[in-house]
């Protein structure tokens, strides 16, 4: 199994319920609900995507041949030699395309608390301590159950409270970043003070100007 990757990066965990938490960003190059080309982007399932995933030429990216040689380019971006408070977000990109048990057995040898962003479209391995769900409506999610499900908002009129009867231990809805981002976080805000099991979680990163 080769893993392709965009970047490897450390910074805070700007969003949901880990949000401030220092952590190593695995991003894994490809998506299957949008190729990640501009050109493709209206007839993709998943149209507001704020991330560039392609290929393997980010800081930190490329093609790693095994679990061990992707955990450990996943180590030497943590900045110290202390085990404790360790923790890296898989993400991308897809990361359930090409994210397997071997590669979260070798993160988790090293002492990583392990973290995955998914679209719920894959079954994700075992062994993932936080496991955060972001549907897309227009996809179908197979992943029922989790840590978090954060979902993007507004998304076609849907109303989040479909996924109340799923088994999340979080309900957050995310302000979807792009040209209605102020009246989409005015719309989130209203929405978690209308429905109070759900929480905002707002793009820190963004707003620190951070990775
Ligand atoms: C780039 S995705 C990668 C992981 C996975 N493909 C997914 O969609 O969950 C990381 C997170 O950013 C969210 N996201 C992507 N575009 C966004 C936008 N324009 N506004 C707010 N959140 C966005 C996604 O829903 C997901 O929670
Ligand atoms: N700081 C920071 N936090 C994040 N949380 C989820 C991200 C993602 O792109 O999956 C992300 C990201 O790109 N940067
Ligand atoms: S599913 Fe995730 S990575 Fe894929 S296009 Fe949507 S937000 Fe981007
Ligand atoms: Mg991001």
């Amino acid at each position: 199994m080769t893993y392709k990757v965009k970047e490897i990066f450390y910074t805070l965990q700007g969003e949901g319920a880990h949000a401030g938490r220092p952590a190593v960003f695995c991003r894994f190059a490809s998506c299957n609900l949008w190729t990640g080309r501009e050109a493709d982007r209206a007839r993709a399932i998943c149209q507001f995507c704020d991330t560039d995933f392609v290929g393997t030429d980010g800081v930190g990216g490329g093609k790693f041949s095994t679990a061990d040689d992707l955990a450990d380019a996943i180590l030497v971006a943590w900045p110290e030699s202390d085990r404790d408070n360790r923790m890296v977000v898989f993400t991308g990109g897809e990361p359930l395309l090409q994210l397997d048990s071997k590669a979260v057995a070798a993160v988790r040898a090293r002492g990583f608390y392990v973290a995955v962003e998914t679209n719920g479209t894959r079954t994700p391995p075992g062994g993932v301590d936080w496991l955060c769900v972001s549907p897309k409506i227009g996809s179908d999610l197979v992943v029922r159950e989790g840590q978090e499900l954060k979902f993007v908002y507004p998304q076609l009129g849907v109303d989040p409270r479909r996924f109340e009867s799923l088994e999340f231990e979080n309900l957050r809805v995310q302000p979807m970043d792009g040209p209605k981002l102020e009246q989409n976080v005015a719309a989130a805000v209203k929405f978690c003070l209308d429905n109070p099991r759900w929480q905002l979680s707002l793009q820190t990163h963004k707003y620190l100007g951070i990775p």
